[in-house]
This record gives structure tokens, C-alpha cells and sequence, in this order.
């Protein structure tokens, strides 16, 4: 669904990720692990058409993309959560949610994803928790119907008693079996938890990369740890 092969990109004449290549099957979840500056956002970017590729390419369902815009790339499926629980905090929940589809059963469809959400619906995102904005910044983007789902930080900022929320809603996400799932995430344990493959990535580099599961929290805590 998502591969970038030997991707090199950065901001002026700064190269941040050097020869980048990540692949997640139709699907399947992949999760990005790695320290703060590694370069974690900037491939998600690159990945979303945010920022040209210096050499390498970017390929949706086989497609060479590496060219087209973001807005090309979210018709042919991709959905991004960017960090900080983006939405119009003056306006409703209900109405964040119907600036990107008023469909009715679409809008169900993520109420039933997101519980939460329902109780809430009246009232203006700006009131809502860390924990119910990033649910309903996850809900706007899944009203996209994309088939490649990108997160950035999900738990970033949440309080600790929500995050296990957080956690359980992406995880239903990425088992879902029609959805891929690229997660760029802190948290090791839940990152595993909730993913097939893991890279981590160290100063732009894929440093260490293998299967999901809480079998590999040491290997990633190594990888880390270097
Ligand atoms: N718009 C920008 N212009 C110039 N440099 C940038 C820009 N955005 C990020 N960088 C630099 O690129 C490097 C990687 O940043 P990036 O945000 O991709 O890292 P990250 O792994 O997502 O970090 P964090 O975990 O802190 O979010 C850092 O050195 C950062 O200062």
C-alpha cells in the first residue's frame, strides 16, 4: 500500500532522512519509533506530499506518487492525523465532523468507532479533552474514508487515564483488516502492541526494523538505546 524507497529529504540544504526505505502491505500496520529530532515527522510529510523528496520515491498501491500533491495523494486513499489534535475549537464537535461529510450513516459509522464522541457532540471542540479532540481529529480524518491511515504522536499530550483509550481505539483501527496504518509514536509498548512491523529510526536512518508484538519491546529499547 505504502512503500518509500531510499527517500532522502530535508529542509533547505539540510538533509534530515538519508536513504529511507519502509514498506506496509495493503492492510497491515507499521509503527515509527525513535528520538525526538530523528526525523520521525519529516517522513510522515514526505510520505503525505508535504515535503519533495531530494532523491528516492514515494509509491501509494504501487503507484509512483513522489510527485503529486497531498491533495492527490488523499484522493487516492491517504489520511493523515497530523500532532496536536487539529480542529476548529469554536466550532461543535457535530459540525468538525460535517465540514468533512454530512453523510449521515458515514458519521455513525465513526461515532460507533468513537463512543465518546457521542455525548459530545454539542459541544464546541475548544471544551473538549486532549483525549476527546484527538479522538475527534482521528474521527475527521477516518470521514475521509482514506485506506492508509497516518498518525503522528496520537498519546502526545493526552493525560495518562485517556491514553489507554487512545490506545484501544488505534488498535481496533489497525486490526481492522481494510486499513493501513502508519503510527509514529513514543509510546514502545502500545507502538508493538498495536502493529506488525516496527522501524526505528535514528538521525534519519532506519536503524533497526522487525516484527510487532511485545516480543520486541527489548530489541526496540536497544535499537534505541544506541
Ligand atoms: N520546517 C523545518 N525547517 C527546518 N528544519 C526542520 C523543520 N522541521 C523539522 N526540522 C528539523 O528536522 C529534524 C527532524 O525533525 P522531525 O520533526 O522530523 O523529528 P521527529 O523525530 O518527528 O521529532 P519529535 O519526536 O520531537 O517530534 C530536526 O533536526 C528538526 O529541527
Amino acid at each position: 500500500m505504502l512503500e518509500l524507497k531510499s527517500v532522502t529529504a530535508g529542509y533547505g540544504r539540510t538533509m534530515v532522512l538519508d536513504d529511507v526505505s519502509i514498506s506496509i502491505p495493503a492492510g497491515r500496520a507499521a509503527s515509527i519509533m525513535g528520538h525526538n529530532g530523528a526525523g520521525k515527522t519529516t517522513l510522515l510529510r514526505v510520505a503525505c506530499g508535504l515535503l519533495p523528496v531530494r532523491r528516492g520515491q514515494v509509491l501509494l498501491d504501487g503507484e509512483d506518487v513522489t510527485k503529486l500533491r497531498p491533495s492527490a495523494r488523499v484522493r487516492r486513499g491517504l489520511g493523515y492525523v497530523p500532532q496536536g489534535q487539529l480542529c476548529f475549537p469554536q466550532m461543535t464537535t457535530l459540525e468538525n465532523l460535517h465540514l468533512i461529510s454530512t453523510e449521515r450513516s458515514a458519521v455513525d459509522s465513526v461515532l460507533d468507532t468513537f463512543p465518546a464522541l457521542r455525548a459530545q457532540l454539542g459541544r464546541r471542540a475548544g471544551l473538549l479533552s486532549g483525549g476527546q479532540r484527538q479522538q475527534l481529529s482521528i474521527a475527521r480524518t477516518l470521514l475521509t474514508k482514506p485506506r492508509l491511515l497516518i498518525l503522528d504522536e496520537p498519546t502526545e499530550g493526552i493525560q495518562p487515564n485517556v491514553v489507554e483509550e487512545i490506545e484501544q481505539v488505534i488498535t481496533r483501527l489497525a486490526d481492522r483488516g481494510d486499513l493501513s496504518v502508519l503510527l509514529v509514536e513514543q509510546h514502545v509498548g502500545f507502538a508493538l502492541r498495536a502493529t506488525d512491523t516496527y522501524y526505528v529510526l535514528e538521525s534519519g536512518r532506519i536503524t533497526s526494523s522487525g516484527d510487532g508484538g511485545e516480543g520486541a519491546v527489548g530489541d526496540v529499547r536497544a535499537a534505541m538505546a544506541v
